[in-house]
């Protein structure tokens, strides 16, 4: 059984779907990235499979007693508010110390127990998600854009520290990014969502296609900066036969 599938979902907000007939499964120790436009409904989509959203047509099934480990796109944390990353790590459920430090170890932050989170670096902060989500013991991590405000050799090295952790885990990993360079050398399969799933398959594979090539450019070193994505195929499902221009831009490498 897959850990997690969704057959035929279709999410509205205020009536106007966002996500129309997507099918996706992903099974155990495969890591899946989500590439799409700015508001294509990628993290839509994650919080639908998290079960965060109901989609309005659909279904979304879990394997029975799954085990996610999230991280989420933002997070602030409140200045006001000082939280160790100790207590952090304990939130919601109160974590051995030992097991802790075995975590940060892991993600490569040992000794920052006592730290505010204020405190932390960009990279650190991230760590420190990456962690607390780890001491789930997940069957699947679940990130959105977890390398958003990293420096280019930032993002690289939590790259393969998540596919460190897919090996040593077998567990398995769905994300969103937009480093594609990265998620093209990482990833066993890429999905490419523009309000429905506009292709997918082996990154080789999926980067030779003419909608991954319209709405990303012709290299996956690194987004254009700013593309145009023109189509005028019939989207899957409702979705009517239209021919129209979006002007997208990438922060991938801005
Ligand atoms: N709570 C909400 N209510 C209404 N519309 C929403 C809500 N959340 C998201 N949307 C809209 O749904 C669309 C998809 O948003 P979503 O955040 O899923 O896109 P995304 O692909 O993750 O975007 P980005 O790359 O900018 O993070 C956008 O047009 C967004 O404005």
């Amino acid at each position: 059984m897959s850990l997690i599938s969704a057959k035929d979902v279709t999410v509205c907000y205020d009536a106007a779907p966002v996500l129309s007939h997507v099918n996706f499964s992903i099974e155990s120790g495969e890591i899946v990235t989500i590439v799409g436009p700015n508001g294509s409904g990628k993290s839509t989509l994650l919080r639908t499979l998290l079960g965060v959203l109901t989609p309005s047509k659909g279904t979304v099934t879990p394997k029975p007693g799954l085990s996610v480990g999230y991280v989420p796109q933002r997070l602030s944390v409140d200045t006001s508010m000082p939280i160790t990353v100790s207590r952090f790590l304990s939130l919601p459920h109160r974590k051995f110390v030992a097991d802790q430090s075995h975590a940060l170890e892991r993600v490569g932050v040992q000794g920052l127990e006592t730290r505010q989170m204020v405190d932390l670096s960009g990279g650190q902060f991230q760590r420190v998600l990456l962690a607390r989500a780890l001491l789930a013991k997940p069957d699947i991590l679940i990130l959105d854009e977890p390398t958003q405000g990293l420096d280019q050799p930032g993002v690289a090295a939590f790259y393969r520290l998540i596919e460190d952790v897919r090996n040593e885990t077998g567990c398995a990993v769905l994300l969103v990014s937009h480093d594609l360079h990265v998620v093209m050398s990482a990833s066993d399969r890429v999905i490419c969502l523009n309000g429905h799933i506009c292709c997918e398959g082996a990154p080789t594979v999926v980067s030779e296609t003419p909608e991954y090539r319209a709405l990303f450019g012709l290299g996956t070193q690194g987004a254009l900066a700013l593309y145009q994505h023109a189509h005028d195929h019939v989207h899957d499902g409702d979705c009517d036969h239209h021919d129209h221009a979006h002007a997208h831009e990438d922060h991938a490498n801005a």
